[in-house]
């Protein structure tokens, strides 16, 4: 633990930990940090919701993540690639996803399946750690393209106990991809606590195997997984290869909307924790003590975000209903026999058409 101390640039009470940004964290910046968490953060209490009324299938929610999840999206250049999971959202709504695509990914539409057509983001690994070695691809193409684009891989605690997370940080050392390794350490893989799934301390130890530098950092602090990440994408552009983030976060919710958390986690616990964390909170103190909060504003900003997201939920409402073939037609360029098999028993059995 003390070859990686928590990195942090505000304290829980939102105040200054550490100084080195206070000139470039001004009124403006600041703003879009809390703008962005507050409208993911909207998102995800309406996804959550639409579940709830079967509206939607299953949701993946992720309050506690906004932090790690807007700090690292903003800390991207235009033309970076992002490579996102299912709690990644967040990160892609703050990267310049379409919002009215991603309601339309939750209620099955291919549209929102397909890689974003607004940025390189690629859409979100259900399969656990396979993205990794994606996104060393990826990066490398890059450099033989000669350009100075990199590469982000969102993962979760479990999938540092994956094959491929292995596989995507080697090649990635080896072949010094610009490619940043951003754990989102929330200490679940589902219902499994850290402590049953590995017996390293951290994360960011890990780096070690791979000869890369490994940064753990307070993930419910925005500002410091910003810069945390800002620095690890300067370091790939550079030529320096890839880093390995760990942002040590709380998740809130449930796994998914599938999921009973209080089969496995104290909730009187939880919501201490999310009195005392949260990073919305957090940085609205630190808002309030530099004089930048303001009640009207969050009201005004807060009611955009409303007006964004229904008008979202009635574009996806208003669409078809899923077709049951795009499960089958978007797997391989030409299909497998057994693939063909499957969408005919299918069609056989009354499918969507
Ligand atoms: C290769 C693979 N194995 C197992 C699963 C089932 N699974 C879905 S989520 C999950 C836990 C992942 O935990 P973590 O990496 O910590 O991410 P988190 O859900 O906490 O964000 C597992 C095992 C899967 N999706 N893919
Ligand atoms: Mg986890």
């Amino acid at each position: 633990m003390e070859n990686y101390p928590l990195y942090q640039i505000i304290d829980e009470n939102g105040e200054w930990v550490n100084k080195s940004y206070e000139k470039e964290l001004n009124e403006e910046k600041v703003k879009e940090f809390y703008y962005h968490m507050l409208r993911i953060r909207t998102y995800d209490q309406k996804g959550v919701a639409l579940q709830r009324q079967g509206r939607i299938g299953t949701y993946v929610p992720f309050p506690g993540h906004e932090g790690a999840q807007v700090g690292s999206a903003l800390a991207l250049s235009e033309n970076d690639w992002m490579f996102p999971t299912y709690r990644d959202h967040g990160a892609s709504l703050t990267f310049g996803a379409d919002l009215d695509r991603m309601f339309l990914h939750w209620n099955g539409r291919i549209e929102g399946c397909l890689p974003s057509r607004e940025k390189r983001i690629m859409p979100a690994s259900i399969p656990i750690a396979t993205h990794l070695p994606h996104a060393t691809g990826a990066a490398i193409a890059e450099v033989y393209k000669g350009t100075d684009n990199a590469a982000i891989a969102y993962f979760g605690d479990g999938a540092t106990s994956e094959g491929d997370f292995h596989e995507g940080l080697n090649i990635a050392s080896v072949f010094k991809a610009p490619v940043v390794f951003f754990n989102q350490n929330n200490g679940y893989a589902i219902s499994l606590p850290i402590e049953k799934q590995m017996n390293s301390e951290t994360i960011a130890q890990k780096a070690v195997a791979y000869g890369i530098p490994g940064v753990r950092v307070d993930g419910m602090d925005v500002f410091a997984v910003h810069y945390a990440v800002k620095e690890a994408l300067e370091r790939a552009r550079k030529g320096e290869g890839p880093t390995l983030i760990e942002a040590v976060v709380i998740r809130f919710g449930a796994h998914t909307t599938a999921d009973d958390p209080s089969k496995y986690r104290d909730q009187e616990e939880i919501n201490r924790q999310k009195e005392a964390k949260d990073p919305l909170l957090r940085l609205k103190k630190h808002m309030q003590f530099r004089g930048f909060w303001s009640e009207e504003w969050v009201e005004n900003i807060q009611s955009d975000i409303r007006t964004e997201i229904e008008s979202a939920v009635v574009k996806m409402e208003s669409a078809p209903t899923a077709n049951t073939d795009d499960m089958f037609d978007h797997v391989f360029s030409e299909p497998t026999w057994t693939i063909s098999r499957q969408k005919e028993q299918l069609g056989l059995m009354g499918g969507n058409r």
